[in-house]
């Protein structure tokens, strides 16, 4: 049986570099060389000063700082790194197309492509390849395809394992993984391979949790549990529009159909819409592929899901906007939160983004706070956003004029006509809401769109307060 010794891996990203620092850490004795093209990511990877690494994680630096220079590397050296070793995990980014066939909804493949094409030229041994990144299902099949055309007589064996972590709980969720899914084929060559890379997560975790599949079940497992969880989150917030005019309470209801185990607890909170680079990647993904596959009716039971998650975003925009008296023109609004969930410096498909954009149009001026987002990344998601909807440089420099962002709360709650809540940080609930009551101008609205503040003691302090899926 093959024991693996050396290990690559293609992407130091969210993924990338939580994982491949948690094997390093678990597997003292097996090599992780982490690579990627981005040489500023790298270098921020090897910052001696733990707090500049990319990826801001609980407890990752203390994991980074056991394992690095030990047997943990992040190197620029793509084909150095690929020759070494004997298993390549390729976790590089695999984003929603924005050209071509397939704009919009399909998975853009072309980053992993470009992985396959330069391990099968530079390999002069067997490998085995670990899909990483998230894939539609039978993806295997190309990687396998391209490997084979490399002609010098290599071996390659490709495995799916997908990544379940989940940003703000990254190292929790990896030392103590609900399970990791391992797929492959199902010959002898194949089964090795699955068992090299079982022996791998074996160092620290159970038989129980290490599950084994073959390969289109695997890549398909992944995109089904995201598309299970999100469909959750628009399922409540769905029911979150009803309870605002029944006067239903949303987290009385969540929590009344929760105890049900049937149902479970998890995943029910309502907001002002999920974000993150995964769940309206994956779904759309998964939309594309059912349609490719000719299930229309699949595909549109599943888009429902994102229709539902747009429609949250509008809704809290549009409700600030008519209850401050159907205008935010020259307002200022201030937004607590700009990172898709608390506990990450993550801004990908922030629902924080579209609410903005949607306030700007408005006329409003956005006065933004968040702990971990840096001005510099608030901007550059505005500009993202208006560039892919074909604004000129020119009208995005004018939008970005309405765009103020603070390195204190306070600051940024100074003399504002409303709060919006956009990320749920602990902090926001520690503030001295008092004294930022004091220093708005009246009447003082609170948009809660992470449901985190105590609606009675906001309103006792004098705050026209207003949370999701509250009556
Ligand atoms: N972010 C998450 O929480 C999460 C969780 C589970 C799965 N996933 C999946 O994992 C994959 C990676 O996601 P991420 O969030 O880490 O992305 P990311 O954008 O943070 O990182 C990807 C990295 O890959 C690098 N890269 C691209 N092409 C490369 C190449 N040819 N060689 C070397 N490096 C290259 C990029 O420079 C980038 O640094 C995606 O498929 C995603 O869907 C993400
Ligand atoms: O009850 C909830 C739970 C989450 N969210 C929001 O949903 C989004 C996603 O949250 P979460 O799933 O916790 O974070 P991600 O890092 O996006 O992780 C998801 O996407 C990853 C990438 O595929 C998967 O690996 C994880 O298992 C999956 O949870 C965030 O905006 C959350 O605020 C809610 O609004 N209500």
């Amino acid at each position: 049986m093959k024991k693996i010794k050396n290990i690559c891996c293609l992407g130091a990203g969210y993924v990338g570099g939580p994982t491949m620092s948690v094997i390093a850490l678990k597997c003292p004795d097996i090599k992780v060389t982490v690579v990627d093209l981005n040489a500023d990511r790298i270098d921020a990877w090897n910052d001696d000063n733990l707090e500049n690494l990319p990826v801001y994680e609980p407890g990752l630096a203390e994991v980074v700082e056991q394992a690095r220079g030990k047997n943990l590397f992040f190197s620029t050296d793509v084909d150095g790194a690929i020759a070494a070793a004997d298993m390549i995990f390729i976790a590089v980014n695999t984003p929603t197309k924005t050209y071509g066939e397939g704009k919009g909804m399909a998975a853009d493949l072309k980053f992993v492509e470009l992985c396959a094409r330069q391990i099968a030229s530079v390999a002069t041994n067997d490998k085995i390849i670990v899909e990483k990144s998230t894939l539609p299902v039978r993806t295997a099949e190309t990687l396998q395809t391209i490997l084979d055309s490399n002609g010098n007589g290599v071996n390659f064996e490709v495995l799916s394992n997908p990544e379940f972590l989940a940003e703000g709980t990254a190292i929790e969720d990896l030392f103590e993984a609900d399970r990791v899914l391992i797929g492959g084929k199902q010959t002898p060559s194949g089964q090795e391979a699955i068992q090299a890379l079982v022996d791998v997560y074996a160092h620290w975790l159970s038989p129980s949790q290490i599950l084994t599949t073959n390969v289109w079940s695997s890549e398909l497992s992944k995109l089904t549990a995201n598309a299970f969880l999100a469909q959750r989150i628009s399922s409540i917030n769905a029911l979150s529009a009803l309870c605002e005019v029944t006067e239903a309470d949303v987290d009385e209801v969540a929590h009344a159909i929760g105890t049900d185990s049937r149902i479970g607890p998890k995943f029910l909170k309502a907001s002002v819409g999920f974000g993150g680079s995964c769940f309206q990647k994956d779904i759309l993904n998964l939309v594309y592929l059912c349609r490719y596959f000719n299930l229309p009716e699949v595909a549109n039971y599943w888009e429902q899901v994102i229709i539902m998650n747009d429609h949250q975003k509008y809704r809290f925009a549009k409700n600030i906007i008519s209850t401050l008296f159907n205008t935010v023109n020259g307002k200022k609004i201030a937004f607590l939160g700009w990172a898709f969930k608390k506990d990450t410096n993550d801004t990908r498909e922030s629902a924080a983004i579209y609410v903005a954009e949607y306030l700007i149009e408005d006329g409003a001026e956005i006065h933004v706070y968040d702990p971990k987002v840096s001005a510099t990344k608030v901007r550059a998601d505005l500009s993202y956003l208006w560039e892919l909807k074909g604004l000129t440089e020119d009208k995005i420099t004018k939008k970005l004029a309405q765009v103020f962002v603070y390195d204190d709360p306070m600051a940024a709650t100074h003399n504002s006509h409303a709060i919006a809540i956009l990320t749920e940080w602990d902090e926001f609930k520690t503030y001295d809401w008092k004294s930022i009551y004091e220093n708005m101008y009246k009447p003082a609205f609170v948009f809660d769109g992470r449901n985190i503040l105590d609606a009675t003691v906001m309103k006792s302090i004098g705050f026209q307060f207003k949370g999701i899926g509250k009556g």
